[in-house]
């Protein structure tokens, strides 16, 4: 190890805060930020350095000298290892605490504007078992814990099925119980490993690029549908049909088994042509009486019951009165646009998914919804003077890009045009603060609402209203 990252150890570091991926926060005598694994703000421990950069460490705790009274006993056997819920071993209601005061001190400091009150944020009401997707891993080699190494008890179960160790595009975790996806998504998961073991279909080896199965996506919906897929590496006719006639039979419930044959270096499903062994290729979401039809590509929020809680404060902060055209910026299948629809007189959508903007529009007249229209295209070319001059100007701007913001070019346009209101919905309030600074001369934020959609993790939603000046 070179001399930059010799490690130090630190005694009796205070944890003050959280942040930073999930981590501990704490100060080391050189006045250094130190980001610490599985420690719980107000916990007291010696912290031993892992990477020390100019402005801060990376540390673990080695040593505990107070536990905080915001502990919690994390309900998973796999907390610590697993990457998934980092702040399990952290009472919820100081979950929500460090994940409000992150909003705030993110559009506080990076976006150094002036706020109304901040209405608190708004909880989610299942705190385990919120997601409706997940998507395992297949490994012939497991992530081994310090533990099962040192014990000196030759390893028999080999493969895993599961999550990537934090960090490692290689390395998974084998998962025997995941508290974030109700059954039957673990009773599939365990029957699956177990059958393929058992019929030597073989597991991805990702360095060797060598293993048939590969991944496992299982999605689950407030209909009672469940779709499975499964990619594999390489077709292999019969052992492929042997295991999913074995799941079929096994979970009659599963209403979408589809499956991939994907030969690439990576596992990415979006550019692969999807194969439907038996029921349908898609499943439904519904919201309000809005039916959504969601295929294994489909981007659907994850919580379905916080995401109707965030398109309802979204609407309620739109103000619509009937008279409104509204652009919904990457509106992904166009939820937001549909479920805001009854409220204006017309709806645009912009995606740059082609696949997405097929399922808007066929969702849209499933629902009986003649007032939307969808487009595809890139956001920072869509407000041309053509589009402007086909479309109209909006009245009313609604938008949800991805974690990165917006578009510096796509700000600039937004100016040009002036719409009345914007709704800023937003996965990543850093971004979304930048973002709010640049809009700033123009637009006043009234009001400020984060809602938790992932519990147990540091993940935070945030949605803004902003007026013209
Ligand atoms: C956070 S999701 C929001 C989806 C939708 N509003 C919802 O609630 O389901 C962000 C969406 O932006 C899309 N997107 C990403 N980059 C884009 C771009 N440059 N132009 C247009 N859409 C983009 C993504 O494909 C994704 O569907």
């Amino acid at each position: 190890m070179g001399r930059r990252n010799k490690k130090k150890i630190f005694e009796a570091v205070e944890i003050t805060g959280a942040g930073g991926k999930g981590k501990g926060i704490g100060k080391s005598p050189d006045g250094r930020v130190i980001f610490i694994d599985n420690v719980v703000p107000g916990d007291v421990a010696d912290i031993q350095t892992l990477k020390k950069r100019k402005a801060y460490y990376q540390g673990t705790a080695i040593n505990f000298h107070k536990l905080s009274e915001k502990r919690v006993e994390p309900v998973c056997q796999h907390f610590g290892t697993c990457g998934g819920c980092k702040w399990q071993n952290m009472d919820y209601q100081y979950q929500l605490e460090y994940k409000e005061d992150e909003v705030v001190n993110n559009l506080r400091r990076v976006g150094k504007i002036e706020l109304p009150e901040i209405t608190p944020i708004l909880g989610s009401k299942e705190i385990y078992f919120y997601r409706n997707k997940m998507e395992f891993s297949f490994s012939d080699s497991r992530w081994l814990t310090a533990e099962e190494i040192n014990s000196g008890v030759e390893i028999e179960d080999k493969e895993a099925l599961g999550f990537h160790i934090p960090g490692m595009w290689d390395k998974i975790l084998d998962i025997k119980k995941c508290h974030l996806q109700e059954d039957p998504s673990n009773a599939i998961r365990n029957f699956v490993k177990k059958f393929a073991k058992e019929n030597d279909l073989s597991f991805f080896n990702a360095r060797k690029q060598e293993g048939m199965l590969r991944t496992l996506m299982i999605r689950t919906s407030s209909t009672g549908e469940i779709m499975l897929l499964i990619q594999f590496f390489y077709e292999d006719k019969e052992k492929r049909e042997l295991l999913l006639n074995a799941v079929a039979e096994m979970f009659p419930e599963i209403t979408s088994l589809q499956y991939v044959i994907n030969e690439k270096g990576n596992d990415t499903i979006y550019d692969q042509e999807v194969v439907c062994f038996k029921g349908r290729d898609h499943i439904f979401e519904q919201m309000e009486g809005l039916q959504f039809k969601i295929n294994a590509k489909s981007f659907y929020q994850t919580n379905s019951a916080q995401a109707y809680e965030l398109y309802k404060i979204t609407r309620d902060f739109a103000s619509l009165n009937g008279d409104e055209l509204v652009y919904d910026l990457y509106t992904g299948t166009g939820t937001i646009a549909q479920f805001v629809a009854k409220k204006a007189k017309k709806v645009i959508g912009v995606e740059v998914v082609p696949e997405a903007i097929h399922d808007a529009k066929e969702n849209a007249k499933r629902n009986q919804i003649e007032n939307t229209d969808f487009f595809v295209g890139d956001m920072k070319k869509v407000f041309s003077k053509e589009f402007i001059s086909n479309n109209g100007a909006p009245d009313v701007i609604i938008t949800d890009p991805p974690r990165d913001g917006m578009h510096k070019d796509v700000i600039a346009q937004i100016i040009g045009i002036l719409p009345q209101r914007i709704v800023y919905v937003s996965c990543n309030s850093a971004t979304q603060a930048r973002d709010l600074a640049l809009l700033d001369e123009h637009y006043k934020v009234t009001k400020v609402q984060p809602v938790d959609m992932f519990p147990q993790t540091h993940h935070v939603e945030n949605v803004v209203c902003l007026e013209r000046r």
